[in-house]
């Protein structure tokens, strides 16, 4: 037996962040074992990485990006999930093959070679909005950095995830596409039931 470990990608502005604040919160109050974590990680290398996404770019970001993400597996995903944790992850594997491949032009190959042992999640929701939505919401809420700065970046990550799909299925990634056009809290209590689903199937009473 072991935890459950569910991945949120997306294009900038299409809630990840809101999203699994909330779900930690209302499944924590239905007494599930929640680890919510996000990547770039919390780690030294993580907040270098996340300060520093316009001074490193193509092959430089794509190695610092993996590199935090094996030390995020070592120190933090993989002890909660043997700890039978719930862990929620805010951008993983399925934000390097459409930030590093698709935008910054990186090989995909080098991108997948890159991450060839990292754990796969057992679900990854990729949430997404009309490009509209998302420009209003980081006009709204203000840009994160290089990748939100370029209004033309938002159109190109709704493909690019659109994209990836086949491919992490192919790799035998479950993906949930969610779009968070409506209020946040039709998108939350979709995926709080979801997530109740799988955890119940995995943990039997
Ligand atoms: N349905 C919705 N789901 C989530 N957030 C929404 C929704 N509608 C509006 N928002 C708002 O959109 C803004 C962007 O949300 P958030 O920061 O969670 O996005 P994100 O995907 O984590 O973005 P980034 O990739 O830039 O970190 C927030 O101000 C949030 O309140
Ligand atoms: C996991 C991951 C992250 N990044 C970049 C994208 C953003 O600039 C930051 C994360 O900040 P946000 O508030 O979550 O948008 O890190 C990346 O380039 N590649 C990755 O795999």
């Amino acid at each position: 037996m072991s935890g459950l470990f569910v991945a949120f990608d997306g294009p900038g502005g299409a809630g990840k962040s809101t999203t699994v604040r909330l779900l930690r919160e209302r499944l924590s109050e239905e007494g599930l074992p929640v680890v919510a974590t996000t990547e770039p990680s919390h780690s030294a290398l993580g907040r270098f990485t996340r300060a520093h996404t316009g001074d490193y770019r193509g092959l430089s970001l794509a190695c610092l990006v993996a590199a935090d993400r094996y030390h995020h597996l070592d120190t933090e995903i993989r002890p909660a999930l043997a700890a039978e944790r719930l862990v929620l992850c805010d951008r993983y594997l399925a934000s390097s093959l459409v930030l590093q491949a698709g935008i910054d032009g990186v090989p995909s190959e080098f991108v997948r070679a890159l991450n060839t042992h990292v754990d796969l999640p057992d679900l990854n929701v990729i949430m997404t909005a009309p490009p509209d939505v998302l420009r209003e919401r980081l006009t709204t809420r203000g840009s994160h950095g290089r990748f939100e700065d370029d209004p033309a970046n938002t159109g190109r990550e709704i493909v690019l995830y659109q994209e990836v799909l086949p491919m992490l299925e192919g790799i035998g990634v479950s993906t949930l596409v969610i779009d968070t056009s409506p209020d946040v809290e039709v998108t939350v209590s979709r995926l709080i039931r979801t997530i109740q689903a799988l955890w119940s199937h995995r943990h039997p009473q």
